[in-house]
Formats: structure tokens, C-alpha cells, sequence
């Protein structure tokens, strides 16, 4: 398997400079649908990344548990319910857990016209989405999520026949990350450093995925994976600077969100 690289100037492509002009709404807004009482930290970990990519809002909806470890490290996170410009549902969820009233609603979610970065306990659901869609499993999550699409699950490399049969953009998570969007070609993301591989890290991902999409166009199916890739760029990047700040040394997923803002300055002044 060999797909197209990604580089610093494609990703600055997608970033774009707040102007005089802005407001907080024209920057974008990304709703947070994360976290349960079992995993309330994945919802902290996405809130943060996402305010560290540089969305003008982050709306949280989600348990009482994980909100309040939300606003207590986040208190510019709005809890109030309103318009968003794209979603990010199911870090931190468990599917044997999640209420039949959840499931409804992000059966709704997944069927709207905002685009919805599904990850983990939601990615069941996204078989069934008529929303745009970009998904982010891990190699095990890939893998269950082509048996229930009738595709052979051991076959992890084939991203580009789940993204055809799912009608999104797959995002298949590992050291070397895949993506790829229906009908388009492979594009593939080496991670600069394997400390990336520690929990959380993919609940930071799917919250600057978020951001990223949310400022881009929705019906833009290109613009769509080009927000993916450049999201699974910024990660592994801010895990580079993230580790260089500790000698070389092991970090964890929210140092990996702290890194965030010095990726998205540096490739903004280039
Ligand atoms: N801070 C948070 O809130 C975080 C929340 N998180 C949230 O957790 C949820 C579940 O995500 P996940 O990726 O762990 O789920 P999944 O693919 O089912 O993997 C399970 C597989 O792992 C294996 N396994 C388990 N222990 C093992 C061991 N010691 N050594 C070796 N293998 C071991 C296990 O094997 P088994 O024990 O069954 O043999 C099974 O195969 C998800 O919602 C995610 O967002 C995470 O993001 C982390 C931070
Ligand atoms: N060996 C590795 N080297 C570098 N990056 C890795 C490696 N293994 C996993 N990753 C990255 O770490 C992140 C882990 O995400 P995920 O498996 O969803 O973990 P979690 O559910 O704990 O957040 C992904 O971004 C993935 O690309």
C-alpha cells in the first residue's frame, strides 16, 4: 500500500488568519457530543484540542460528569444548545451503554446537513449517515466497522473501499495513518514520533479534526478530506514539539493539545 504524502504548505492551505472582519461566529463553531460517565476525560481532551486549532466557539452537549470536567478545565465552552458548523460525536462512548434517547439523536445528527466527525463508540451509527461524513477508527475500530459494511475486516489497508462504501471519509489511525474520501485517492500520514501512541491521543485528533471542518465547506467533499488530513498533520506535529519540549521524552494526549496553537502559528507566518 502507498499513498500521496501530505506537507506543511497543503495543511497551511486549509488554515485560515483571523481578519479585522471576523467574529466568533465567523470563525466557525464545532459542537462536542463526547465523553460519558465511564470515559468523561475523552470529552476534555477533544474540547481542549478544538479551542487549541482556532474555532470561535466550542459548544459541549453531553453528561453532567464529563461537562463539568469540560467547563472546569475549558470555562469558555458554551453548554447552551445552538447552531454549529460541525460535529464530533463518540470519543469516549461506549455503544452497550449509550440510551436509546442518545442513539436517536445522533441517528438525527448523522442524518442532518451539518458534517459529523464520528470516532469510536459512535462509528456503528455512521454506517447508516446520510450527513457528510469523516470517520476516525483506529486500526481494530477499521476493522469492525468494514465487517459491518459486509467488507473483509483483515483487509486494513483497503481505506479507499470503506471510504466507497461508507460514502465518507475514512480516517484509519496508526503510526501510519491512512485517509481516504469516496472515489478519491489514498493519502498517507506518517506519525514523526511513535510517543503519539498513548491513550487519548485519538480523542485530541477527532477535536482538531472538528475545528478544521468546521471552517471549511460542508458540501466541498474535497475541502472535506483536505481538513482530515491536515488534522491527523497538526496532531502529529504538535506530538513532535510536544516531546522535543521534554528532551525527547514520553507526553500525553493533552500536551499533544497544548502544542496545537504553535503548529497552526508556525504554518500560518510561513
Ligand atoms: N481519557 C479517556 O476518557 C479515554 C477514553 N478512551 C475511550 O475508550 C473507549 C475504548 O477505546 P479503545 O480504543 O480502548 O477500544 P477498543 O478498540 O475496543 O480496544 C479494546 C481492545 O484493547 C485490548 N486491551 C485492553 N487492555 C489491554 C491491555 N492491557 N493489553 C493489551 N490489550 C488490551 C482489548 O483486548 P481484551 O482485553 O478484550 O483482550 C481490546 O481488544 C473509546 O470510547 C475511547 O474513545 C480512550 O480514548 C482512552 C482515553
Ligand atoms: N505506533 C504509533 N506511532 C505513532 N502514532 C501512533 C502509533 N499508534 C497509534 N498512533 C496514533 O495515536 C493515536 C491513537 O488514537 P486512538 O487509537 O484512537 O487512541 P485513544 O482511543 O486512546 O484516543 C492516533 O492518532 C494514532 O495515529
Amino acid at each position: 500500500m502507498t499513498g500521496r504524502g501530505w506537507t506543511g504548505a497543503d495543511v497551511a492551505a486549509v488554515l485560515r488568519m483571523p481578519t479585522a472582519s471576523d467574529d466568533k461566529y465567523s470563525r466557525g463553531v464545532v459542537g462536542i457530543r463526547t465523553g460519558s460517565d465511564a470515559y468523561p476525560g475523552a470529552a476534555a481532551l477533544g474540547v481542549e484540542a478544538a479551542w487549541r486549532t482556532g474555532v470561535g466557539m466550542v459548544r459541549y452537549v453531553g453528561l453532567r460528569r464529563a461537562e463539568d470536567l469540560v467547563l472546569a478545565r475549558r470555562p469558555e465552552t458554551v453548554t447552551a444548545a445552538g447552531r454549529v458548523q460541525a460535529w464530533v460525536v463518540g470519543s469516549g462512548t461506549d455503544p452497550d451503554a449509550r440510551t436509546e434517547a442518545e442513539t436517536a439523536e445522533l441517528r438525527e445528527l448523522l442524518q442532518g446537513p451539518v458534517p459529523v466527525v464520528v470516532d469510536a463508540g459512535a462509528l456503528s451509527l455512521a454506517i447508516a449517515a446520510s450527513a457528510p461524513l469523516i470517520v476516525t477508527p483506529h486500526g481494530r475500530e477499521h476493522a469492525r466497522l468494514r465487517s459491518l459494511l459486509g467488507l473483509d475486516p483483515d483487509d486494513a489497508d483497503a481505506v479507499v473501499e470503506t471510504a466507497d462504501a461508507l460514502g465518507g471519509v475514512v480516517v484509519r489511525k496508526g503510526a501510519r495513518t491512512l485517509v481516504a474520501a469516496p472515489g478519491g485517492g489514498l493519502i498517507a500520514v506518517d506519525a514523526p514520533t511513535s510517543w503519539l501512541a498513548t491513550a487519548g491521543t485519538g480523542d485530541v485528533l477527532a477535536g482538531i479534526i472538528g475545528a478544521l471542518v468546521a471552517t471549511v465547506d460542508a458540501g466541498d467533499a474535497d475541502a472535506l478530506r483536505s481538513a482530515a488530513v491536515s488534522g491527523v498533520w497538526i496532531h502529529g506535529d504538535a506530538a513532535r514539539r510536544a516531546s522535543i519540549a521534554r528532551d525527547g521524552g514520553p507526553i500525553t494526549a493533552l500536551d499533544v493539545a497544548e502544542h496545537v496553537p504553535a503548529v497552526v502559528g508556525s504554518l500560518l507566518a510561513r
